[in-house]
């Protein structure tokens, strides 16, 4: 045990946090919802922080509808268990990119831990190959995250999607001036770097309620809200799938060191010979697979 280290928690990797009384407090933190497969994912999760010999904790923010059963499986894994309430976006006619997107928003209660000083958001159907504990050292009052990419068929709605933009290759179609300014930086909300805050929990709420949803729900939100602030990270710490078939240019398999497994449908795999060795990334995958809850699950 690190000597002189006031011990807090015990992380899932049986190593010693940098603990409370005054110290700054990291952990790692994910959402679950519904009794379905995502706490495979959590699971992988932990599996994965502790593989790569991660320093701090996993907590995870659950809605009420978590069964004990799947809660003391993660306890098992060296989890640390909150309970949230659910979050729901102003009533609203518009139809989300995927149903149960309407409970992503239960995510945003994440800021009101405000017994950590730090903390690093990551999806359930994500996996950590190599250790990023640094990305605690990141300068504080900015929103860390991965740039996003806009060319899967669950971007349909969007402007960009109908003339083929993307931040990604922003010189392949340039956006047309008589649609204005180009859309503003815009991450994928399944990882990211940020600081627990009353104040910002609470202008948080506050904001939702008067804020139309839109087809990303959560993730658009957390767009508008942190657009002053945000500051993009390499793609390696968030390689969304559909990366490896839309950009294999920007992608350097080799330093990657997150993989996110939200393929949205099968179909959204053009069928071009694979480009890049995707097989290495999916084989080299040590959590379950998940499969995806397709009706809103909310509690
Ligand atoms: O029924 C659900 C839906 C979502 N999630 C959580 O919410 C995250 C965001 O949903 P998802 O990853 O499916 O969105 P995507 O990244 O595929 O758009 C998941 O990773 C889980 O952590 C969950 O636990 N149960
Ligand atoms: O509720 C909205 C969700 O939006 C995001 O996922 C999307 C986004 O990345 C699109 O760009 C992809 O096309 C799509 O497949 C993917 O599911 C976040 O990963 C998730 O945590 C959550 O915020
Ligand atoms: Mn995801």
């Amino acid at each position: 045990m690190a000597p002189g280290v006031p011990m807090d928690v015990i992380s899932c990797t049986g190593k010693v946090s940098t603990a409370s009384h005054g110290y700054s407090k990291r952990a790692f933190v994910t959402f679950l919802a519904g009794n379905g497969d995502y706490v495979k994912g959590v699971v992988g999760l932990a599996k994965g922080l502790r593989r790569v010999k991660s320093a701090y904790p996993l907590v995870v923010a659950m809605l009420p509808d978590v069964p004990e059963e799947h809660r003391d499986i993660l306890r098992s894994q060296g989890c640390i268990v909150r309970e949230i309430e659910p979050i729901y976006p102003p009533e609203n006619q518009i139809q989300f990119a995927m149903a149960y997107y309407v409970i992503n928003y239960s995510k945003l209660r994440i800021w009101n831990f405000e017994d950590y000083s730090k903390m690093m958001y990551l999806d359930a159907d994500i996996q950590v190959f190599e250790n990023i504990d640094h990305l605690f050292d990141t300068q504080d009052g900015y929103f860390y995250a991965v740039m996003d990419c806009f060319c899967e068929k669950t971007w349909s709605h969007s402007p960009q999607y109908s003339i083929g933009y993307c931040q990604q290759c922003p010189e392949k179609v340039t956006w047309p001036a008589e649609m204005g300014s180009p859309p503003p930086l815009y991450f994928n909300a399944g990882m990211f770097v940020f600081e627990p805050s009353r104040l910002t929990y609470e202008s948080l709420l506050e904001t939702l309620q008067i804020t139309p949803p839109t087809p990303f729900a959560e993730q658009d939100f957390l767009n508008m809200f942190f657009q002053k602030t945000y500051k993009p990270i390499p793609l390696m710490y968030n390689l969304v799938l559909a990366m490896l078939w839309r950009h294999p240019e920007n992608v350097e398999v080799e330093k990657v060191k997150v993989v996110h497994y939200c393929a949205a449908a099968e179909n959204s795999v053009p069928d071009q010979e694979e480009t890049l060795s995707r097989s290495s990334i999916l084989s080299s995958k040590p959590g379950p697979a998940i499969s995806y809850i397709s009706a809103p699950s909310a509690a």
